[in-house]
């Protein structure tokens, strides 16, 4: 029905009888659209044996109409609830496995990485990440094996995240200066844009050699458009020859101009690089990873469209992530106030009162801070469905066979909720680290599949580290500085923990607190 109300209201200036003749014309074609997918599918595609169990298909449409609501792991849980931790699903035409449990995740991260580390084709990546030229959404081969070395040396390596402390440190100083002036003036704290700010500067700094401040757009417009246009509704990503219906709904027309702005943003990160005559670009040493890739691009190694691919996932995964982690947080201590103390106490008696911040070498003395910092994560994975495609037929260790060409979810939100996992798997409890045995504390390779906010295997996210990094010094420095309060009138109880839809999964509704001067300070 939205399609047709998108559609009639585009034929808005023809008369009734043209409208109402032009939209039977678009039904029967979409009918006609439909019939012929499916009759080529059922041709390409012969039963498969031994698939996983799943609820019943519907013709044509498959399983797509369960799948409520702009959260789909949300969704996905409450299906797997009744058909358990491996399920199969037809969306539309795409034929997709969801794991829920820890034990099928290993199979699928682990055991069976390398059948199942593609990535499936769809619309809005495709065209975010210029034609799969970038490392996150590019398949699986000898191109994303080489963008993904390229990266780790000049981004990801520990002497690269190193090289950058003072910048991290330079944001958290100002993160600090914008709450206190915040504060003499009574007013409460857009906690969910203050550390979207944070990562944003921090991240482009790093990257791309400057922060976005001052730019004559608003990026976190531009940032937040493509987000909802990333986890937007395509037909085409299910019925491959309807393409045309989103071109007629507008959709695909949105997607490009939001494409257009982030291109725009990325063109100017270049051109800035290409001018500036600084003796910074001269040494490899002082590069920012900019400077690498343009310098790869001279010699011939990536294309523009590499280039700005992985502007691209550095720009969206990295910047969104770490801030979504503070965010979620700060939101579960303000409802736990006791457990805000604790956490305040143990970061103010380890880095002393005199020395004014948390520095990066002090996060190891902060254990009940990495607690936090992995129950947020358990409970509130910023990526929380790990998206794959097999590339070959696996056999997993219940005995049941993905077909190659599948689409996997791994839903990493469900597995941290799941009763078999974790005791009382919804209440906030840092204190659960405790006692599973976990060789390094800021290791996640030791909880059985238990975590996986980074992912695990061939594909696990490279910025993992640096993600760590940036959310660990941000929250250990707001709980240093400042108490937190909720704004006057409000309980603990009225804190919503609603979710709200995106690339990384942020709070529906901004965290507002007031903070006052800790003692510390
Ligand atoms: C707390 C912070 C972060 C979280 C929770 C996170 C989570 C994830 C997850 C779940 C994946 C998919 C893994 C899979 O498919 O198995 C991923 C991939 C990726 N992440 Fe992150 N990420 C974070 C920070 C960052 C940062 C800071 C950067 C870059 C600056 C980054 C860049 C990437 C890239 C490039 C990929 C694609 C890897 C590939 O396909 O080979 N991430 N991340």
């Amino acid at each position: 029905m939205d399609v047709m109300a998108l559609y009639l209201f585009g034929l808005w200036p023809l008369s009734k009888m043209d409208a109402l003749a032009l939209s039977l014309l678009f039904l029967l074609a979409l009918l006609a659209s439909l019939l012929l997918a499916s009759g080529r599918e059922a041709r390409t595609n012969p039963p498969v044996r031994n698939l996983p169990p799943g609820p019943a298909k519907l013709p044509i449409i498959g399983n797509l109409h369960q799948i409520r609501g702009n959260l789909p792991h949300q969704s996905l849980w409450e299906i797997s609830k009744r058909y358990g931790p491996l399920m199969h699903l037809k969306l539309g035409q795409v034929s997709a496995v969801v794991v829920s449990s820890a034990a099928l995740a290993k199979d699928v991260l682990q055991t069976f990485d390398l059948a199942c580390c593609s990535r499936p084709h769809n619309v809005a990546t495709s065209e975010f990440s210029y034609g799969r030229s970038d490392i996150a959404f590019i398949p699986y081969g000898d191109r994303w094996k080489q963008l993904r070395k390229l990266c780790t040396v000049e981004f990801f390596s520990a002497r690269k995240i190193n090289s950058f402390t003072s910048v991290r440190e330079d944001e958290i100083a100002k993160m600090a200066k914008h709450i206190s002036s915040r504060i003499s003036s009574s007013l409460a704290i857009d906690v969910s844009e203050l550390t979207l700010c944070f990562s944003c500067n921090t991240i482009c700094r790093t990257a791309f050699g400057r922060d976005i401040v001052g730019d004559d757009l608003s990026v976190y417009d531009v940032l937040r458009e493509a987000q909802e246009v990333v986890t937007s509704f395509f037909l085409e990503d299910y019925f491959p020859l309807l393409g045309w219906v989103d071109v007629a709904t507008g959709m695909k027309s949105r997607l490009r101009k939001s494409f257009l702005e982030l291109d725009g943003i990325y063109q100017k990160f270049i051109d800035r690089h290409l001018n500036a005559k600084t003796s910074r670009s001269e040494s490899e040493d002082d590069e920012d990873l900019l400077d690498a890739l343009l310098r790869l691009r001279k010699d011939g190694q990536l294309t523009e469209e590499n280039v700005k691919g992985v502007l691209m996932n550095i720009f969206i995964a990295g910047t969104d992530t770490s801030s979504a982690v503070v965010e979620w947080a700060m939101a579960e201590l303000i409802r736990r106030p006791e457990l805000m103390k604790r956490s305040q106490e143990e970061v103010r008696s380890c880095v002393g009162r005199s020395k004014g911040k948390v520095e990066e070498s002090d996060l190891h003395q902060l254990h009940y801070l990495k607690r936090i910092v992995k129950e947020t994560m358990r409970l509130h994975p910023p990526a929380p469905l790990l998206i794959k495609e097999t590339m070959h037929p696996v056999t997993l260790s219940n005995g049941y066979r993905i077909p190659p060409k599948t689409t996997i979810y791994v839903n990493s939100w469900a597995i941290g909720r799941d009763r078999d996992a974790w005791e009382r798997p919804e209440v906030f409890d840092p204190e659960r680290f405790v006692n599973m045995a976990s060789p390094a504390v800021d290791s996640f390779a030791h909880y059985d599949f238990k975590l996986i906010p980074f992912g695990e295997g061939r594909r696990i996210c490279p910025g993992k580290n640096m993600g760590m990094l940036m959310a660990e010094v941000a929250l250990a420095n707001l709980l240093y500085s400042f108490d937190w309060q909720l704004p006057p009138g409000m309980r603990e109880q009225d804190v919503s923990m609603e979710e709200a839809p995106g690339v990384a999964v942020h709070r529906k509704h901004a965290l507002r607190l007031m903070a006052a001067e800790s003692e510390a300070n």
